[in-house]
């Protein structure tokens, strides 16, 4: 059977100036795939999410979504970044019914839709009950969990990820990393997910893309075959978390 491919990255050459970050990387995502990105510090991760979303203009090549020219306005792209980005003034919902405003002219939604919109996508993170709280009265994995809910409430096609869990606890990381692959295989969403965390990075991924120093090419491309759900302790991931290091560690 063929795989229905979502992104196409072609020949992408991206630098600053003379400093030369990404060199012609080509790689493709499946749909419903969640691949992550890792490579050595200041190898281009970033860069290649900021050329997607088109932060910054590419020296050459392109990236396509459903084989187009990636479209932000009419293509339904999220985010869930590395900062605390919950409104501290707005209500639960409120955050929630962000991730819809920006899209408000694209999609014509009543403000009964907007709303039944949002209530869907709290009801997915377990926070309906939430809805009227503010940011203040919830814990650190009931924010992140708004978080994802403002990126499921655009129903993305495409969810992009860019250390997200950083700053958490170890517990409360891979909680929520259960709780971002249950959602994203249930919606069949596809994921770009960049991470520095090795550990995280197969414990999520069904393939990773490692990253060679810059200027940054791709070094290999890796398929994950444990079965979720992962156990971090089992020698079969020990032993991929540990080639996987030995990839980045090489140079
Ligand atoms: N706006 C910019 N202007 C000049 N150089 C930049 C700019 N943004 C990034 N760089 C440089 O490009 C390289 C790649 O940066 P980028 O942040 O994409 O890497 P990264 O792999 O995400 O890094 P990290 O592992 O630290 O998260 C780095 O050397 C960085 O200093």
């Amino acid at each position: 059977m063929c795989e229905q491919i979502k992104v196409q990255v072609k020949n992408l050459t991206k630098s600053y100036g003379e400093l030369l970050v990404l060199d012609n990387v080509s790689f493709e995502v499946k749909k419903g795939e969640f691949l992550c990105i890792v490579g050595p510090t200041g190898c281009g991760k970033t860069t290649f999410l900021n050329s997607l979303t088109k932060l910054h203009d590419i020296d050459s090549g392109e990236i396509l979504l459903d084989s187009v020219p990636v479209n932000l306005k009419k293509q339904s792209i999220a985010y869930i970044f590395q900062e605390n980005s919950v409104l501290s003034w707005r209500t639960v919902a409120e955050n929630v019914a962000l991730g819809l405003e920006f899209k408000k002219k694209e999609l014509a939604l009543t403000k009964n839709e907007i709303k039944k919109k949002v209530r869907d996508a709290l009801s997915i993170v377990g926070l309906l009950k939430f809805e009227n709280y503010y940011p203040n009265q919830l814990s650190a994995s009931m924010l992140q969990r708004v978080v994802i809910a403002r990126a499921f409430v655009i129903a993305p096609e495409l969810l992009l990820m860019d250390e997200p869990y950083g700053q958490l606890d170890i517990n409360l990381r891979f909680r929520l990393e259960d709780e971002v692959v249950k959602i994203c295989k249930q919606f069949n969403t596809t994921v770009i997910f960049i991470t520095h965390n090795l550990e995280e990075a197969v414990y999520v991924g069904d393939r990773i893309l490692i990253l060679t120093n810059k200027p940054s090419k791709i070094k290999e491309e890796l398929e994950n075959p444990l079965p979720r759900p992962r156990d971090v302790t089992s020698s079969e991931f020990i032993k991929l978390r540990e080639y996987v290091t030995d990839q980045i560690r090489w140079w």
